[in-house]
């Protein structure tokens, strides 16, 4: 593949801003591509992707590198990948023997070659044991486009024959019956498709969440940690747009997103709904058939989309976020009924947010009137796509005094 030297600037400038200036990678190459727009698709996709697997190889090509200077970390980049590199002056200093020399000088230290922080690799490996290996491995691969498609304006028959005629090819994945996934990557967000409703882009492994809470139209259904609402979509078209789904959380920016999303899909039983505190949530006391409780977690099951989380998170965000799991889980649970059923999911791999949570949910004096149906433990290494923890607790209809 050929480099220019347009689109290489505008890697290495992405770079500056998300490790120089602390901003977001996503916001990043959003504002690279919107600020050039006379790149064609495939130069957009070489600046995406290149400054995607640079933030999630970052650790390891700045091992690696001879030099901080980003020109030669972006060569090093496309070094490690088995190519060769144009005769430019940027370039001087970059001999390929070295680098591969390094490369194999590392690649016995997990942290190093995994491209991640020591201390990650360390919990990763305390927790998971054995699994850690691999697991992170497959995390650090590319993720797939999955579609949900959107049962109520198309089936997923239709939508697969639909794209196939404007040359999108897609696969049903086993086991997810409203999810497509795309055998090429690309923007499909431009797709009319999208804009008409007839898909969200989500992953495979997200898309159990809204499985995993039964529900039957005319439901009272409640979101907790709704953000921009993909599970709530989902639960609507399970629903058949029928019953109510009161979407909360407690930034309203993002329920602003539910309500525009909501509209593309033909959703009308969506309500969202700001939480201002305890009140709102005291209010609600057993009133929903359903709650899902989609909490905010590490992130580390979706590190394949969101490579930066590496360089994000620390031991005490994660603590801090175990304590806010806990404290949803002892004041959100109140909003179930007797006889309904609680949901509670994380897109991590860690069991200190996962089953451990739930344990101590259990044991505790609000968890006695509930109990665990099933959980499902997802590891990327074993779906193929995100690493997520889905648990089915159901509230007692006998209540405990
Ligand atoms: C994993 S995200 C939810 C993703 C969303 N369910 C979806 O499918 O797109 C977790 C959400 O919890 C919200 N959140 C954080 N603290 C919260 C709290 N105390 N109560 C309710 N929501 C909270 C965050 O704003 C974030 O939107």
């Amino acid at each position: 593949m050929k480099l220019f030297p347009n689109t290489v600037k505008g890697v290495v400038y992405a770079i500056d801003e998300i490790f120089n200036q602390k901003k977001y990678a996503d916001k990043v190459i959003e504002k690279t591509l919107k600020s050039n727009p006379k790149w064609g698709a495939r130069d957009r996709g070489f600046v995406a992707e290149s400054v995607y697997e640079m933030v999630r190889w970052w650790r390891l090509i700045n091992e690696v590198s001879p030099s901080k200077d980003l020109y030669h970390l972006f060569g090093t980049y496309w070094l490690l990948q088995g190519k060769s590199l144009p005769d430019w002056r940027e370039f001087k200093g970059l001999e390929p023997e070295k680098i591969k020399a390094r490369f194999e000088r590392i690649k016995e230290n997990r942290a190093l070659k995994q491209s991640i922080p020591d201390w990650m690799d360390q919990m990763g490996s305390e927790l998971l044991g054995e699994k850690w290996d691999k697991e992170i491995d497959t995390l650090n691969q590319q993720a797939e486009v999955v579609l949900r498609v959107n049962t109520l304006k198309i089936t997923r028959e239709d939508l697969m024959n639909r794209l196939a005629a404007e040359g999108i090819q897609t696969y049903a994945p086993k086991g997810y019956k409203d999810a497509l996934v795309l055998a090429q990557r690309q923007n499909i967000f431009k797709n009319p498709a999208f804009k008409e409703g007839l898909f969200e882009v989500q992953d495979a492994s997200s898309q159990l969440v809204a499985a995993a809470l039964d529900v039957e139209p005319g439901m009272r259904v409640i979101d907790a940690c709704a953000g921009a609402g993909g599970k709530s979509l989902h639960l609507a078209a399970l629903m058949q747009n029928k019953g109510r789904i009161l979407s909360m959380d407690v930034e309203e920016w993002k329920l602003q997103n539910t309500k525009l999303r909501a509209r593309r899909n033909g959703v009308s039983i969506i309500e969202p709904k700001v939480i201002e505190g305890n009140k709102t949530i005291k209010r609600l006391k057993e009133s929903a058939d359903r709650v899902l409780l989609d909490v905010p977690c590490s992130g580390l099951g979706v590190l394949k989309r969101n490579p930066d989380t590496k360089w994000k998170l620390s031991p005490e965000s994660i603590e801090k976020v175990q304590g806010i799991q806990q404290e949803i889980l002892q004041n959100y649970s109140s909003m179930v009924k007797p006889g309904g059923l609680l949901v509670y999911a994380t897109c991590s791999i860690l069991p200190s947010e996962n089953q451990q949570q739930v344990e101590k949910f259990l044991a505790s004096e609000k968890g006695k009137d509930f109990e665990l149906i099933e959980d499902q433990k997802v590891l990327a290494q074993e779906s193929g796509f995100d690493g997520f923890y889905i648990a089915k607790i159901a509230r007692k209809k006998e209540q405990t005094a």
